[in-house]
């Protein structure tokens, strides 16, 4: 039985709104429901004032599709309800003075502010070997920073760079399930570790050194000290970029690391969607109260592709970051479709940057790897020593 829209729909009047008033079709509250290969996507438009518990409504949507016959997979999102437009849940905007966003000419698609001296918050010790250390951050979970983080680390393998990965999200480590690697870190003198390899990354992650079942409980300073052992008492030779995977949201935990590790820069992923994009600017914040310059923002599940058709559909609410990015002044690196390719491969531990390397979902990547590459340069300061590199 194929699934449609209009089947999807009639299950979805099971699911009350708010309060337990009504439903969330008959209350207007779906966004327009995509169907492909049996996915489901839409979205569901809560109050903003509101949207933090409504989490348990979007999980009860998404069991609900899941369970229709014929269903293989559902992405559903909650998105805030504007009133006129704005974003009247926000944060006020930080106090700082703007800052001129002018328009490059070697990258188009990013608007940079002026380069910022590098990082120089005192008490930061470099780690011998790494050139720079990139954060790769998401206001909250499940925005798919990992696969962001991975897929960035590949693009700047891919593009001539010595890439190491650190999977700082010591609560829910990734890294081994997307990059396919098992077994555990060798030591030759009991003390340091030697890096994990898989498609030419060196990685590190908690996930190595502990059984998945076993419960962590770790508390603020063992995370620190956790995050300072992978970083420091690995061997990761010489390395241009390490890529950090951290763990998501902006509580004292993330706080701490962002403190503790010697960070060149700091990326923030997000989804379109007001909600995300709220959380997004918490990150953001997060790294300018710890002086650490951002490299920009990337618009994850960005706009839809229809596999049969080829056409777009921004079901998310496209554009959304890219619009904050300007707003608030922050280099826009890119915007990555949600496509099945990208989440298949993670998981299979293939991610799509190495498993299909002339897709245009991999050119994305390497298309943000590029700017990512650039923007450090910059906030290095002009005439910075890396390796010449032309990118395509
Ligand atoms: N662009 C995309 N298209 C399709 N699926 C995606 C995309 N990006 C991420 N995903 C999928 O979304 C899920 C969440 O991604 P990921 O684990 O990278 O998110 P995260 O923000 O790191 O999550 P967590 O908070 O759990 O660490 C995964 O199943 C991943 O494969």
């Amino acid at each position: 039985m194929s699934v449609t829209k209009e089947l999807v729909t009639e299950r979805l009047r099971s699911v009350s709104g708010p309060d337990f008033s009504g439903n969330i079709v008959d209350l207007g509250m779906l966004s327009e429901i995509f169907i492909a290969d049996g996915k489901v996507f839409f979205s569901i438009t809560v109050p903003a004032e509101r949207a933090d518990h409504m989490e348990p409504l979007r999980a009860a949507a998404e069991r609900v599709v899941k369970a229709i016959p014929g269903v293989t997979g559902a992405v559903v999102t909650l998105t805030a309800e504007k009133k006129g437009g704005g974003m009247e849940a926000a944060p006020p905007p930080r106090p700082a003075p703007p800052r001129p966003v002018p328009q490059r000419a070697a990258a188009p698609a990013a608007r940079t502010p002026p380069p910022a001296p590098p990082s120089r918050a005192p008490g930061k010790r470099g780690v011998p070997g790494i050139d720079a250390i990139i954060a790769v951050a998401s206001g909250k979970g499940g925005v798919g920073k990992s696969t962001t983080a991975v897929n960035i680390a590949l693009g700047l393998a891919a593009n001539g760079l010595k890439v190491g990965v650190l999977d700082a999200d010591i609560y829910g480590p990734s890294m081994p399930k997307l990059l396919g690697i098992h077994g555990r870190p060798e030591s030759a003198d009991g003390k340091i570790l030697k890096p994990m390899l898989n498609y030419g990354l060196k990685v590190m992650s908690m996930g190595f050194l502990v059984d998945e079942e076993t419960p962590m409980i770790w508390r603020g300073p063992m995370v620190v000290s956790a995050l300072t052992q992978m970083l420091r008492e690995v061997d990761w030779g010489h390395l241009d970029v390490l890529v950090v995977d951290m763990p998501p949201g902006t509580g004292d935990a993330q706080l701490t690391m962002a403190q503790q590790v010697p960070l060149a820069g700091a990326i923030i992923v997000s989804t379109p969607q007001d909600l995300a994009l709220i959380d997004a600017r918490k990150g953001l914040n997060m790294f300018r109260k710890v002086d650490v310059p951002l490299l920009g923002i990337v618009e994850n599940m960005s706009y839809f592709i229809a596999p049969d058709t080829g056409k777009r559909y921004d079901i998310f609410g496209h554009g959304g970051a890219r619009r904050e990015a300007e707003r608030l002044g922050v280099t826009f690196l890119g915007e990555v479709p949600l496509e099945m390719g990208i989440r298949e491969s993670s998981d299979a531990g293939r991610p799509v940057t190495v498993s299909r390397p002339n897709g245009p979902e991999a050119a994305v990547y390497r298309d943000i790897a590029a700017r990512v590459w650039q923007r450090l340069q910059e906030e290095k300061g002009a005439g910075a020593s890396g390796p010449a590199i032309v990118f395509e």
